[in-house]
């Protein structure tokens, strides 16, 4: 399956990449607070920031800078979307880059070999391009329809999904309308792990719902499995 792909898999120094990836929800009348808080005392290990394009640098800034503090106090990791200028300036653990935000091999020069960079696939194709230039992980999908994002291609599904992975030895997070069943079939397909939004934002227990999607994915804490 990597015969033809014979350039080295990025390492990133000292950090695993979590199976769990919490993102924050910042649609206009959502607090991200709350169910962030929730998923870190849960023992989610990497919160991703995304502001949505209607926030401005500074408020980016703002949010960056406390969900980052936060994730220091309980051990997480932080990762900052789109905006690499936001990251550095906050020093959070790393970026998750699309096809419209800086290329991975120009942010791997900016934040330098121990960040984490993750990349959005949504093809085996793209996957490989995003391993040679040096992405510690491919975000892949839409693998479900989700009401949290607009204007994405149709879902690729589970076929797609394990497609991709197949593709290329990098991790693979799966994102769009994970839900812990389907959490669990994402990883049986190959993922290295899930990106959520709403199933912790809009759930009504958001410390459980993380719990669970931690159990889905094999990543409960030590001494928490039944
Ligand atoms: C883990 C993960 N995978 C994919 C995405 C989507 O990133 P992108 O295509 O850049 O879209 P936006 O999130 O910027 O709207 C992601 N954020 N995280
Ligand atoms: C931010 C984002 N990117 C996607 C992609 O497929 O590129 S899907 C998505 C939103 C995922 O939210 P939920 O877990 O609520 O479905
Ligand atoms: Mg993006």
């Amino acid at each position: 399956m990597h015969t033809s792909d014979t350039v080295s898999t990025h390492e990133t120094p000292g950090k695993s990449v979590p199976r769990l990836h919490v993102i924050t929800q910042t649609r206009p009348g959502h607090d991200p607070f709350p169910s962030i808080k929730a998923a870190l005392a849960a023992g989610a290990r990497l919160i991703q920031v995304r502001p949505e394009d209607h926030y401005t640098d500074r408020e980016a800034l703002a949010l960056a800078e406390e969900i980052t503090d936060l994730c220091r106090q309980q051990g997480a990791l932080s990762v900052v979307n789109d905006r690499v200028h936001i990251a550095q300036a906050v020093a959070a653990d790393g970026v998750h880059l699309g096809a419209d935000d800086l290329p991975v091999d120009i942010t791997r020069g900016i934040l330098g070999t121990s960040a984490i960079i993750g990349g959005t696939a949504r093809d085996a194709m793209s996957a490989r391009v995003l391993r040679r230039a040096g992405a510690t992980y491919v975000g892949v999908g839409p693998v479900f329809p989700t009401q949290t994002k607009e204007g994405l291609p149709d879902a690729i599904g589970l076929e797609g999904l394990a497609a991709v992975c197949a593709a290329v030895d990098l991790p693979v997070i799966a994102i769009s309308g994970i839900d812990p069943e389907r959490a669990r079939a994402c990883v049986e397909a190959g993922a290295h792990g899930v990106a959520v939004v709403g199933a912790i934002s809009s759930a009504p227990d958001p410390y459980c719902a993380t719990r669970e999607l931690l159990a889905a994915v094999g990543e409960l804490p030590t001494g928490d499995r039944a």
